[in-house]
């Protein structure tokens, strides 16, 4: 049966180090573009860069700043830069650190959730985790990889509960191929969502892998094509 209220999801597009990158972004419709402000990834930009892209965005385009286990001084600097961007906690921040880290809340943020790949993610309580950290915008799905994200790498949706109290971002290993099956997952499960990619609209090098930081445009408009595929069903 079709939906009777019509769904827009959301989309973020993270990662980013390139102009042009940021114009296709816009160009295909994403909804908030992500910078990782986490020096030991390879995507990793500095504050400064990050306003120089960010500058680029046009209002209802939202730029996400991506931190790892930073200090205050880092993200009030960065927040010095952007002042209107959504923070995004994906290290072990507590949720007092989040806490204190967004100027007590002043500041809406994300917090990823790291969802284990093997057999200890059925322990995973996310219920419990959407709780300790219900004062974030939403909690971020993705899976646990070395390197704390970013690794391309699906979690196995399946294991999710059809009841939590926060928004949620499905993000981890998506694809323009896969994020159909993705949102239907959560959305049968009664969840709310927006999804989030970084590896699945990059560039692939000689060896098939992703060229961290380097965007293509064409996966970029066939992730979106994808995601409103999935709100017409
Ligand atoms: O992109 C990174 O390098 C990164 C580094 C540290 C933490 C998170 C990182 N990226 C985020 O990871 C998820 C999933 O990315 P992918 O689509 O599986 O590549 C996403 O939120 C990225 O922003």
């Amino acid at each position: 049966m079709p939906n009777p209220v019509p769904t827009r999801t959301r989309v973020k597009f993270c990662g980013f180090t390139r102009e042009a990158d940021v114009a296709a972004a816009v160009a295909a419709g994403a909804d908030a573009v992500g910078f990782v402000l986490y020096a030991a990834s390879a995507r990793a930009v500095t504050a400064a860069r990050a306003a120089q892209l960010a500058a680029l965005l046009p209002p209802f385009v939202t730029p996400v700043l991506l931190f790892v286990n930073a200090s205050a001084a880092e993200v009030d600097a960065a927040l010095a830069l952007i002042p209107h961007a959504l923070l995004q906690f994906h290290g072990d921040e507590t949720p007092e650190d989040c806490w204190q880290l967004s100027r007590q809340g002043r500041h809406p943020y994300l917090r990823a959730a790291r969802i284990p790949l093997d057999a200890r993610a059925a322990a995973f309580d996310l219920v419990e985790y959407a709780a300790r950290y219900s004062r974030a915008q939403a909690i971020l799905l993705d899976a646990h990889v070395q390197g704390f994200g970013g690794g391309g790498k699906a979690f196995n949706w399946s294991l999710l509960p059809t009841s939590v109290s926060s928004h949620l971002v499905l993000s981890g290993g998506l694809t323009p191929a896969n994020v159909i099956d993705g949102i239907r997952e959560l959305r049968h499960r009664g969840l709310s969502l927006a999804v989030d990619v970084s590896s699945g609209i990059e560039q692939t090098g000689p060896d098939g892998r992703p060229l961290k930081g380097i965007k293509d445009a064409t996966l970029m408009q066939r992730f979106i094509a994808a995601v409103r595929q999935a709100d017409a069903l």
